[in-house]
């Protein structure tokens, strides 16, 4: 047992270390995010099991606070709502559950993350896909090959690495900075759309 605990911690460091060389896409997944935020537009997440608790998580810390005092800044996990989610998978199927959220409540200049280990949730996938035709840019999270995910975002990050779980903890680091970069964004006085007040 000693030995598979300290095999996982090694794995988990290897795939951290590696996670420099998507320093150039964390940064414009940063940009667009605030460019996003300061216009008026919300940052929406997406995904399934493990992925859909990483965008309840990361919503959460951009509402709320990540470390710091400063305004709320708006996003919205498509993942938190039993009822869109059991009546919409009910009456059209699973694979419109972020589909049909999308068309509701996304316009044009939002943003859209789409969390996929594999790269190949079809749920994920269409949404995305019905995202871009509503003019959301898309941001995508996956892992290994990276399955169909690309295709579909105008940016596409992906951590090299084929273990689902190793993916999903870098993922939520990834997102952690994210969060970290636009708290600092939001306090260095270009304020969201929502916070410039009323004239
Ligand atoms: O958290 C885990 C595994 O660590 C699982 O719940 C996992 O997220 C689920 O199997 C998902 O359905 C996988 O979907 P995806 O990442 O391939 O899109
Ligand atoms: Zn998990």
């Amino acid at each position: 047992m000693h030995d598979l605990i300290a095999d996982t911690l090694a794995a988990h460091v290897r795939v951290i270390q590696r996670l420099d060389r998507l320093t150039p896409q964390i940064e414009r997944f940063a940009e667009r995010a605030w460019a996003c935020l300061r216009d008026g537009g919300r940052v929406f997440w997406m995904g399934n099991g493990g992925s859909a608790a990483d965008s309840q998580h990361l919503a959460a810390e951009l509402v709320g606070r990540f470390e710091r005092e400063r305004p709320g800044l708006a996003s919205i996990a498509l993942t938190t709502d039993s009822s869109i989610l059991t009546s919409v998978s009910n009456d059209y199927g699973f694979d419109s559950v972020f589909t049909r959220q999308v068309e509701a409540l996304c316009r044009p200049g939002d943003l859209l993350v789409g969390l996929s280990t594999s790269g190949n949730s079809a749920n994920v996938l269409r949404a995305l896909e019905r995202a871009g035709e509503l003019g959301v840019y898309r941001v995508g999270l996956t892992g290994g090959t990276g399955g169909r995910l690309g295709a579909c975002c105008e940016l596409c990050l992906v951590v090299p690495d084929a273990s689902t779980a190793r993916i999903q903890e870098a993922h939520i680091l990834i997102g952690h900075i994210l969060c970290d970069l636009l708290e600092r964004r939001a306090l260095a006085g270009e304020a969201p759309a929502g916070e410039l007040g009323a004239d």
